[in-house]
């Protein structure tokens, strides 16, 4: 059979070779040699274990004294790996924390801004707002869009209803044109007087379509809207400059491209000119550190991101992060989006070879760099049924509904020649027909 591909075995070798990130591989615990999960769930590294095992070691060996001996006292943990990931979302370290799961910092921080700027009944705060007329925008309305991740969409209309106003009239979902992407444009025509808060993601989950977050931020603010963004499909493979595009939020999860494991705690921003605000969902854990252990039954957030923690921080899904950022902060973010910008174009170049050479695949993501994620959108009539052929070919994908096969190769443990590796077995997915043989699928991918 010859071979459909505009670029050869020995092509992608050579750049193996040549590539810098290469030995990043060797790091990580990969389940099947090519695991291109898209991006749902990274891997776990040496790295990662390593701090785990530390903390664990440390609850062993000192019990509670780990609060205040821990090599990283476990007290101030979720404000210093704030500051580790501050560099990754360009923002100061009093801007970020982890904290809670990325829908839970929805709720929270939709249901803050909410408050000051939809037009409802003053509410009885825990605290008083330290910080005056920090929010310059107002109106009842959420703009975002209908390709969403929905769980953004529960926490936003949750929020609504809990303040009286109905979710369907006040969430305002952009639409989208072709099924995979977003306009601009058609963003900035939903951006009436009434919006409140432009909530976007930084990259769609599906498709992968990136965001230019400065533009967004940029329309949001000349309506009189704050700017909110979802970065769950960026943070660790895109980098950000939130404060420098003068974001008002975001939230993001540390389990993709971060690789800090199932379920592993969230992060958060806010700007600074909000520290002050009392958070919608307060907890102890977002008191000011100096009087948190006073006990009072009056509580003082935090004068920072700090602040919008609620529970104590779950250190046995916090710790991986720290080793996980080790490794981040040794391949540098840049190198890690260049290699990954040549990943994507070089698997969405040979799915489009494919697509030439009569299967049924397409490129459902952006071929412009400037406006594509960390993962590809490769198309298929019959993606579900291809997604668990590939899986029990030892390629790990995700299926996302209807027509998606999502693949991520992620530039830390994913080379070149797997890419390649990967556009054979989707021919030979099909050409064997294997994928005939499988059933809808059911259930988490
Ligand atoms: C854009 C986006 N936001 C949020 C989530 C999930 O949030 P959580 O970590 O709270 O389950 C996902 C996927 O897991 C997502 O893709
Ligand atoms: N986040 C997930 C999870 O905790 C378990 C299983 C799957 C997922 C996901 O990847 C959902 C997701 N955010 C997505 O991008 O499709």
């Amino acid at each position: 059979m010859s071979s459909p591909f505009s670029v050869s075995r020995e092509d992608v070798a050579a750049r193996d070779a040549a590539d810098p990130l290469a030995p990043f591989r060797d790091r990580f615990d990969l389940p099947s040699d090519l695991y291109m999960d898209g991006n749902s769930l990274g891997p776990v590294s040496d790295d990662a274990e390593r701090t785990l095992d530390r903390v664990v070691g440390e609850w062993r060996d000192r019990g509670i004294e780990g609060w205040t001996d821990g090599e990283q006292p476990w007290w101030e943990y979720a404000e210093y790996l704030g500051e580790r990931l501050a560099p990754y979302v360009g923002a100061d370290a009093d801007e970020v924390v982890v904290a809670n799961s990325t829908t839970v910092n929805i709720h929270t921080l939709i249901g803050t801004f909410l408050d000051r700027v939809a037009d409802v009944p003053a509410r009885e705060l825990d605290a008083p707002d330290t910080v005056e007329d920090a929010v310059d925008a107002s109106g009842n309305v959420v703009v975002a869009n209908e390709l969403d991740f929905p769980t953004d969409h529960y926490a936003i209309r949750a929020q609504f209803r809990q303040r009286g106003l109905d979710p369907d009239e006040h969430l305002r979902l952009v639409e989208s044109r072709d099924g995979r992407t977003i306009e601009l444009a058609d963003i900035a025509e939903a951006m009436d007087d009434d919006v409140g808060i432009l909530f976007m993601p930084t990259a769609l989950y599906r498709s992968g379509q990136l965001f230019d977050v400065e533009a967004l931020t940029e329309l949001a603010h000349d309506h009189g809207a704050l700017a909110g963004f979802d970065a769950a499909h960026t943070v660790g493979a895109v980098p950000h400059e939130f404060a420098a595009a003068d974001v008002d939020f975001a939230v993001w999860c540390s389990y993709k491209y971060l690789n800090a494991g199932p379920g592993s705690i969230a992060g958060l921003y806010v700007n600074e000119r909000y520290h002050g605000l009392a958070p919608a969902l307060p907890g102890w854990w977002g008191n000011e550190k100096e009087s948190q252990f006073d006990l009072e039954l009056a509580y003082r957030p935090a004068e920072s991101a700090g602040a919008w923690q609620i529970g104590t921080v779950p250190m046995l899904s916090a710790a991986p992060l720290e080793g996980s950022l080790d490794l981040l902060d040794e391949a540098g973010i840049e190198r890690v989006r260049e290699k990954s910008l040549a990943l994507t174009d070089l698997l969405a170049t040979l799915v489009e070879d494919l697509a030439d050479a009569g299967y049924e695949y397409a490129v459902g993501t952006p071929r412009d760099g400037a406006r594509r994620g960390g993962h590809v959108a490769v198309e298929h009539p019959d993606a579900d049924r291809v997604s668990q052929a590939l899986r029990e070919r030892g390629v790990v994908v995700d299926y996302r509904p209807p027509n998606v096969v999502r693949i991520c190769p992620a530039p830390l443990y994913v080379g070149f020649e797997n890419v390649f590796a990967v556009a054979e077995q989707l021919r030979d997915v099909i050409e064997s027909g294997d994928h005939e043989a499988f059933a809808a699928s059911e259930g988490v991918s």
